[in-house]
């Protein structure tokens, strides 16, 4: 809890596969809160004493995790990618909607401070007038064959892919520059997509998906390499400027920096312009701890306020980006197990 936490948080109890886990992972991060450790996921949604439950399993155990949690009549709170396939999002929504339960996706990056002002900066100021063009990557360099074969990077049954692991970042950076306040608009972008697989898992994703209006983005994703250096990885074109975001990772951005149209911006005969001779105003975000305790705060706030679907990232946000990724899965040729 950071001082200025809106909530206090306790972890009441951890579910685990296995004990002996469970009481390193309580002694190197929650020592002082001393949760009941339960050696079943299902003891954790039947615990009396448990407002919501997080699922933090790998992707192809969400549906049935939450399913459970649900069927106990637990308010949830699932990771990234909520599910495999929009389907099963759409199952997992209409039985909360059956049991009046909360449930959200969390999608830490959409809590962020630095998101959120961004997303006020573009759509509401139009710092850099019209949105036109988008570019945003994630690349993470995961030796995938050196891994065990129950590895969540590595078991198709698990969503194993780029995609659903990173590209869904790129796609969030998309979603705030393109979509009108950046979520909750179901309206299907025009997608073209390329996937590349090696030994039956994705590895390399590059989707471009065009908006309304010509507006277009590349959201791109791999688990192949690490990116250039530095640490840009996302751009946002105006018609009036561009925006840079940057940070450690796609997922945790630190700073945006805005360039606004200035009189010399685009005049010499040049296809780019050095930064340093342009003014530019960059907003630092300090990141607290890793950058969890924004999703956190927000969703015990709905959870006390009696809201069953988060405003920041409601059902139809998470649905929307299933059906994106079921499309660009579709075009690449990646299909999971059952599917
Ligand atoms: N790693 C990260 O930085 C972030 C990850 N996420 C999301 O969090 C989720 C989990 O990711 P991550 O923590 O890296 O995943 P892990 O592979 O570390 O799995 C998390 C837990 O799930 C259980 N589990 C893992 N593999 C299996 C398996 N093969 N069979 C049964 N249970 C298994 C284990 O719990 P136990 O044995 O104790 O029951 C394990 O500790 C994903 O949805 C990911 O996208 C989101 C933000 C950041
Ligand atoms: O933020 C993240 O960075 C690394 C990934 O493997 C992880 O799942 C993701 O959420």
């Amino acid at each position: 809890d950071p001082p200025d936490a809106k909530v206090k948080h306790i972890i009441q109890c951890i579910g685990t596969s296995s004990l002996e886990k469970g009481q390193k992972f309580v002694k190197e991060y929650c020592p002082s809160q001393n949760p009941q450790l339960y050696d079943s996921y299902e003891k954790v949604y039947n615990d009396p004493n448990v407002d919501i439950v997080y699922i933090g399993t790998p992707h192809g155990y969400h549906y049935r995790d939450c399913m459970q949690a649900i069927a106990a009549g637990k308010n949830v709170l699932c990771e990234k990618a909520f599910t495999l396939n929009a389907k099963q999002a759409r199952e997992i929504f209409a039985a909360a909607k059956e049991k009046n339960v909360y449930i959200a996706e969390a999608m830490w990056l959409r809590h962020r401070p630095l998101y959120r002002k961004l997303l006020e900066l573009l759509h509401q100021d139009k710092v850099i007038g019209d949105i036109t063009r988008v570019f945003a990557d994630f690349a993470s360099e995961i030796d995938i064959p050196s891994l065990p074969v129950t590895s969540r990077y590595r078991d198709l049954s698990l969503g194993a892919g780029s995609l659903l692991d990173l590209g869904i970042y790129s796609l969030t950076w998309l979603a705030v520059a393109l979509e009108e306040k950046g979520s909750a608009n179901t309206e299907m972008p025009r997608i073209v997509a390329s996937q590349s697989q090696e030994e039956g898992i994705e590895v390399a994703t590059t989707a471009v998906l065009q908006y309304p209006g010509g507006r277009q983005g590349i959201a791109t994703s791999t688990t192949k390499a690490k990116g250039p250096p530095g640490r840009v990885f996302v751009v946002i074109h105006g018609t009036n400027g561009h925006v840079e975001v940057s940070g450690d990772a796609t997922s945790v951005p630190e700073f945006f920096t805005v360039y606004e149209k200035q009189e010399r911006y685009g005049g010499a005969s040049k296809v780019f312009f050095e930064k340093d001779e342009y003014e530019h105003t960059e907003y630092r975000f300090p990141v607290v701890g890793l950058g969890f305790v924004w999703e956190a705060d927000n969703t015990a706030l709905d959870v006390l306020a009696g809201r069953k679907e988060s405003s920041i990232m409601p059902w139809a946000a998470t649905v929307h980006m299933m059906d994106i990724m079921d499309e660009i899965r579709r075009q690449g040729g990646t299909v999971y197990p059952g599917e």
